[in-house]
């Protein structure tokens, strides 16, 4: 069974009198273990497909299972159950809570999903160079640091599923480096993994490529 599968995905959006198909008739399957690399100019789908598969948005048609189970036509709170037991993800923005420290952030995602420890937190932000941040609010920190501290998040529950969208956007090559190490260990370790990227850095280390363009998978 595979760990995340999408079968005939669309998205439109309206604005006015225009429709914007944002995805039409995605099909995808991760099998856990598996690091893909999802790549796309702007505005091709990206960040819409990645809000499908985790059930923060509904698709207007089509169907997403994460490990055997249903995640699209549910209730708020059923898909909630869901992403709380099977994802981890990283979107562009609003990944911390901002009137928590980082720390409390991580915790709060340990306590939801019932998993994860508080003695591994120090662990968790040092593999991702934030050592000295736990203690940090996330408006003192940089736009790199708070993408690493949200990944930390998404990583605090070894989530079966890991969604991310752009990890290394504002990172150096030395960070970009840990922070790729640390994707792939998830991997290794049996997580599925799904990375919006441009960066070839990235891309080299992951088992397979996904091409999208204009709502569409032209690759992968
Ligand atoms: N809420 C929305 N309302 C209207 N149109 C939207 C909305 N969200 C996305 N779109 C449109 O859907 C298409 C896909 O957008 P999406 O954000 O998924 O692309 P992307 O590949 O993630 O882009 P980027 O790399 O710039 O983040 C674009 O044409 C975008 O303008």
């Amino acid at each position: 069974m595979p760990a995340l599968e999408a079968t005939e995905l669309y998205r439109f959006y309206h604005s006015g009198d225009d429709e914007v198909m944002a995805l039409r008739g995605v099909a995808l399957t991760l099998d856990a273990g598996e690091f893909a690399a999802l790549r796309g100019p702007s505005g091709s789908g990206k960040s819409t497909l990645l809000a499908c598969l985790a059930g923060l948005d509904e698709p207007d048609g089509g169907v997403v299972s994460v490990l055997g189970e249903r995640v699209t036509r549910r209730s708020e709170p059923e898909r909630a159950r869901l992403r709380a037991r099977h994802f981890g993800m990283l979107m562009q923005s609003g990944n911390l809570f901002e009137h928590l420290t980082v720390r409390a952030n991580i915790r709060l995602q340990m306590e939801i999903s019932g998993r994860g420890r508080p003695d591994e937190i120090g662990g968790l932000l040092g593999g991702l160079g934030l050592d000295g941040l736990a203690d940090a609010l996330p408006s003192h920190l940089s736009g790199g640091e708070a993408a690493r501290a949200g990944l930390a998040v998404a990583l605090a529950a070894k989530p079966a599923i890991l969604l991310c969208d752009e990890p290394t956007a504002e990172v150096d090559e030395a960070t970009e480096q840990l922070v790729i190490d640390r994707l792939v260990e998830n991997c290794r370790s049996g997580a599925a993994v799904l990375i919006v990227t441009h960066s070839p850095a990235l891309a080299a280390r992951a088992d397979r490529i996904v091409d999208i363009r204009d709502g569409g998978i032209v690759h992968g």
